[in-house]
């Protein structure tokens, strides 16, 4: 089975049941957006899914591999990568140099890929693609302090994607981005590697539906369906919860 495959995934802060029995396949290609109320466990299922957090019970594989055991380190390199949680970049950088350091460590450090003969080129030649992909490549030689906020967050979404994940998590990345830049991280979210396995955790409806192929809906640490955009905004159960109160 390719992809990730989350079975009977459980998760209680003692008697708080924040995730149950859950059952999600991410498979390659596939844009999952997962959506629901504050404290639905959306953020609990992003920590048990990189190792941030360990469950009280279920399975996760990636390809076929049992990786629900593993730490968060091992699970990067097993290619799982989320961003957006917490500003990795180096401020006082510039967005090539700030490229620069996630290849180095993925290649496991400047001595062994600056001992290659072509190591430098490849390395240059591979941050150019990862800016070309995600139009950062005017700002190449811009300190990261002075971009606005949706820039740094591409350039953040481009640091993670150095990593060279089969598995991405984006958790509410178009959140503190202004109204005027999102469509930067949508585009950019178009533009994903195409058979990355893409979860989205997001509040902003619109951003949701311009991306997602498929749409999970968390409610009380349970799914409460999953289906397209369509089915979705057609499911009464979904409207009553997003048109009711209790959501952002
Ligand atoms: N470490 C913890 N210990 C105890 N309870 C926790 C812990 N982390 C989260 N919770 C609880 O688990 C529930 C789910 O929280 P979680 O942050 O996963 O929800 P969420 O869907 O991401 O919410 P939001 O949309 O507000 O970010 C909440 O009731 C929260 O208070």
């Amino acid at each position: 089975m390719q992809g990730l495959a989350i079975r009977e995934l459980s998760k209680n802060f003692g008697g708080l049941h924040v995730a149950r029995n859950l059952n999600v396949t991410l498979p390659p290609g596939c844009r999952t957006a997962l959506i629901g109320p504050n404290g639905a466990g959306k953020t609990t299922f992003a920590n048990l899914l990189t190792g941030v957090l360990q469950p009280s019970s279920g399975t996760i594989h990636l390809n076929g591999n049992d990786i629900g055991k593993l730490s968060e380190s091992a699970r990067v390199r097993a290619g799982i990568a989320k961003t957006f949680q917490i500003t990795n970049l180096f401020r006082g950088l510039t967005v090539r140099e700030n490229l620069r350091l996630p290849i180095l460590e993925r290649e496991g450090g400047a001595a062994t890929i600056f001992g290659r003969a072509d190591g430098y080129r490849d390395i240059e030649a591979e941050i150019a693609k990862l800016m070309d992909e995600l139009h950062l490549t005017p700002l190449a030689e811009k300190v990261v302090r002075g971009l606005a906020y949706g820039q740094q967050r591409l350039v953040e979404l481009a640091l993670t994607l150095a990593l060279r994940p089969k598995v991405l998590i984006l958790d509410e990345p178009a959140a503190g981005v202004p109204t005027t830049d999102s469509h930067l991280i949508v585009a950019a979210i178009k533009r994903l590697p195409a058979d990355l396995s893409v979860l989205i955790i997001e509040h902003d409806m619109e951003l949701v539906f311009e991306v997602a192929d498929k749409i999970i809906v968390l409610v009380n640490g349970a799914i409460l369906m999953e289906g397209t955009p369509e089915e979705v905004t057609r499911d009464p159960r979904v409207r009553e919860l997003y048109l009711g109160a209790g959501h952002d």
